[in-house]
């Protein structure tokens, strides 16, 4: 009898949350009333594809994510070609796009060099990216964990003085594809709670691939945790290059069909997002991860 009154709560609850897409009532209390995606399709999304994509594709993709009213979008990285040829095109990227009023064009740089030429193409703010796991950062960056913090302290003073905001990332703090799990003492087993003595919950970002189909689950529990801050890639796009076996990211439109649910707001319009999904997915003749299409 129980469980059967548990069953009807749940049906209930899941028929709610669908009726509710556009809902303005947070259903779950202590969640954010505003969630701030940062699309990172353009950039982790497109780093791993095998051909590389026209830059006017890219172009064309990151003005309809614009449309679709994002607030922060990843461009491109400002790394070596020869690492990631995908992305050797970013400064005629991040030149290339309309600009629309009030969306932040990011760009990722692994060092000093890239930070300049990025700032130099127009980047309104840049991502270091750093990692929980020796293994991954010399895969990924080619250099140990704190050559990679004096890396990011040249970057770091430099955007001091041109005042550019700068995100950073931190992989593998719940595994890594090289080591298997991540020793706790480096990150923390409870990542937010400890990093949340160090550093403002609302400065906290999660960034989650689906490799385990986990993604919306771990979201949701950060956004307990206080987190308001999601990545994610329309179209569940990317991977990266040099994290063996990780699947894309999860599907932006994913996350807004669970904020609009849930009664969040995150200013993104669905259907246009859905286009641009559309869009891409078409562009790379690969089909959408997304389940919202
Ligand atoms: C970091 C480096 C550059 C070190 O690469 P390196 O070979 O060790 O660099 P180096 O300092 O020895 O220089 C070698 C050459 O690279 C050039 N170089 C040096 N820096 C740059 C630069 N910024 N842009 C363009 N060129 C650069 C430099 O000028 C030199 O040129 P050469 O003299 O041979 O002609 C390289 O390892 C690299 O580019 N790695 C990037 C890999 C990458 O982009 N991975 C994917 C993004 S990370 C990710 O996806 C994870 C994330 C962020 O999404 C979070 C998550 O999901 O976990």
């Amino acid at each position: 009898m129980a469980a059967l009154c548990r069953r009807q709560v749940l049906l209930r609850l899941t028929t709610t949350l669908k009726e509710r897409k556009y809902s303005t009532n947070a259903v779950f209390a202590g969640l954010p009333s505003f969630v701030k995606i940062v699309e990172v399709g353009p950039r982790d999304g497109l780093q791993n594809e095998k051909s590389i994509v026209p830059t006017e594709t890219k172009i064309e993709f990151v003005n309809k994510l614009s449309e679709a009213g994002l607030p922060v979008i990843e461009v491109t990285s400002f790394v070596s070609p020869k690492w990631v040829p995908q992305m050797a095109d970013h400064t005629e990227v991040l030149k290339g796009i309309k600009r629309k009023s009030g969306v932040s064009y990011a760009a990722l740089t692994p060092n000093l060099k890239g930070f300049k030429a990025a700032v130099e193409a127009g980047a309104n703010e840049v991502a270091i990216f750093g990692a929980a796991s020796e293994s991954f950062s010399k895969k990924n960056i080619n250099c140990d964990i704190d050559e990679s913090l004096k890396r990011f302290e040249e970057v770091m003073i430099a955007a001091n003085e041109t005042k550019t905001p700068v995100r950073g990332y931190v992989s593998c703090v719940l595994g890594c594809p090289y080591e298997g799990q991540v020793n706790p003492d480096k990150v923390a087993e409870k990542v937010i709670e400890r990093v949340k003595h160090d550093i403002p919950v609302e400065k906290i970002a999660v960034h989650c691939h689906d490799t385990y189909g986990q993604a919306l689950a771990n979201i949701l529990a950060a956004l307990q945790m206080g987190v308001s801050v999601v990545d994610s890639s329309v179209s569940g796009l990317g991977g990266c290059p040099y994290a063996k076996g990780a699947s894309g990211n999860v599907s932006t439109e994913d996350v807004v069909y669970l904020m609009n649910g849930l009664g969040i707001k995150t200013g993104v319009n669905i259907q246009k997002l859905i286009e641009a999904g559309q869009f891409i997915s078409t562009a790379i003749g690969k089909q959408t991860q997304s389940k919202i299409n």
